[in-house]
C-alpha cells in the first residue's frame, strides 16, 4: 500500500457554516493524504466534522479555506469517480435492482449492451442475481446496502464514500455487511473513506483510522491498523488498539460508542 499513488489530498481544509448570523467552524485545518486502495475510517464523536469532511470530498460542500484534491486536481463538485453511499441507501424506489445499478451508465448514455454487461457484472459481484428484477421495498436493509454499493461501482467510482452506512442496522446484519464490504474492497481494490463513531467498526474495517475531535472539528491523530485479516475481535492486539483509540477519543470528548 505504501507505494500506491496518492488519490486524495486535503490541504489545510477548513469549513465554516453561517447559521442565523452565527459562525460554526465545522472543520479546522484538516490535512490528509489517502493512497489508492486504502480503507480509511474517520472516527469521532458527534459533531466533530466527519460528515463535513466527507461531503467536501464528495463535492457536496466547498471548503472555506484550504483545498481538496483528487489525483492532484481540485474537487469542484460531485463526480461519479467519488461515489457516496448514504445510510438510507438513496435507492430509486421506482426502479428495479438492475435499473438502480445501471442508472449511472444509462444517464451517461452508454450503449445498451455495455449497460447490461456492467449491471450483470455488479449484480453478480454483490450476489444479487436472484433479485435483479425486484424493487427496493422488496429487499432487506442489507440487500439495499449492496445495491447502493453496486450502483456506485457501476458508475465507475474509484473512491467510495460511506457515511455511517451500517448505523441503522442490527448488530448481526452489520457484522455480515462489514464482512461483505471487506470482501468487495479486497476484490475491487477500491479506495474507501468510511465515517463511523464506533471504535470497534473502525478497527474491524480499516487499515487507517483518522481520529477527529470537536470544537472545532479537527484531525487529531492518524493511526495505521496492520492487524491481519480476518480480524479477531477478541484478540489481544485488537483490544489493545481498541483501548488506545478509546483513550484518544475520551481525552477529547465525553462518551463515544465502543
Ligand atoms: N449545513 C450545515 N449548516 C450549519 N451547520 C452545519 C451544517 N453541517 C454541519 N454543521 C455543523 O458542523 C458541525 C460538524 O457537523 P458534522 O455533521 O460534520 O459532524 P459529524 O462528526 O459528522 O457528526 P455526526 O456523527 O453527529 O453525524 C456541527 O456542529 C454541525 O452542527
Amino acid at each position: 500500500m505504501s507505494d500506491a499513488p496518492t488519490i486524495l489530498s486535503l490541504r489545510n481544509v477548513g469549513k465554516t457554516f453561517e447559521v442565523q448570523g452565527r459562525r460554526i467552524e465545522a472543520l479546522h485545518d484538516a490535512s490528509l493524504d489517502v493512497k489508492r486502495g486504502e480503507f480509511v475510517c474517520l472516527l469521532g464523536a458527534s459533531g466533530c466534522g466527519k460528515s463535513t469532511l466527507l461531503r467536501i470530498v464528495a463535492g457536496f460542500e466547498t471548503a472555506t479555506t484550504g483545498e481538496a484534491l483528487m489525483w492532484n486536481r481540485p474537487i469542484e463538485g460531485p463526480d461519479p469517480s467519488r461515489g457516496m453511499v448514504f445510510q438510507d441507501y438513496g435507492l430509486f424506489p421506482w426502479l428495479t435492482v438492475r435499473d438502480n445499478i445501471g442508472f449511472g451508465p444509462a444517464s451517461r448514455r452508454r450503449p445498451a449492451r455495455e449497460i447490461q454487461e456492467t449491471t450483470d457484472h455488479y449484480i453478480d459481484l454483490v450476489g444479487l442475481g436472484r433479485f435483479a428484477d425486484v424493487y427496493p421495498h422488496q429487499l432487506s436493509g442489507g440487500m439495499k446496502q449492496r445495491v447502493a454499493i453496486a450502483r456506485v461501482l457501476a458508475n465507475e467510482a474509484e473512491m467510495v464514500l460511506m457515511d455511517e452506512p451500517f448505523g441503522a442496522l442490527d448488530a448481526m446484519t452489520r457484522e455480515r455487511l462489514q464482512d461483505e464490504l471487506l470482501g468487495l474492497w479486497e476484490r475491487t481494490k477500491l479506495t474507501v473513506l468510511f465515517v463511523t463513531h464506533s471504535i470497534e467498526e473502525a478497527v474491524v474495517l480499516s487499515n487507517r483510522v483518522i481520529v477527529m475531535s470537536a470544537g472545532p472539528g479537527r484531525i487529531d491523530s492518524d493511526l495505521t491498523v496492520d492487524l491481519p485479516r480476518p480480524r479477531d475481535v477478541s484478540g489481544t492486539d485488537f483490544n489493545d488498539l481498541r483501548r488506545s483509540l478509546s483513550s484518544k477519543l475520551h481525552s477529547h470528548h465525553g462518551k463515544v460508542a465502543a
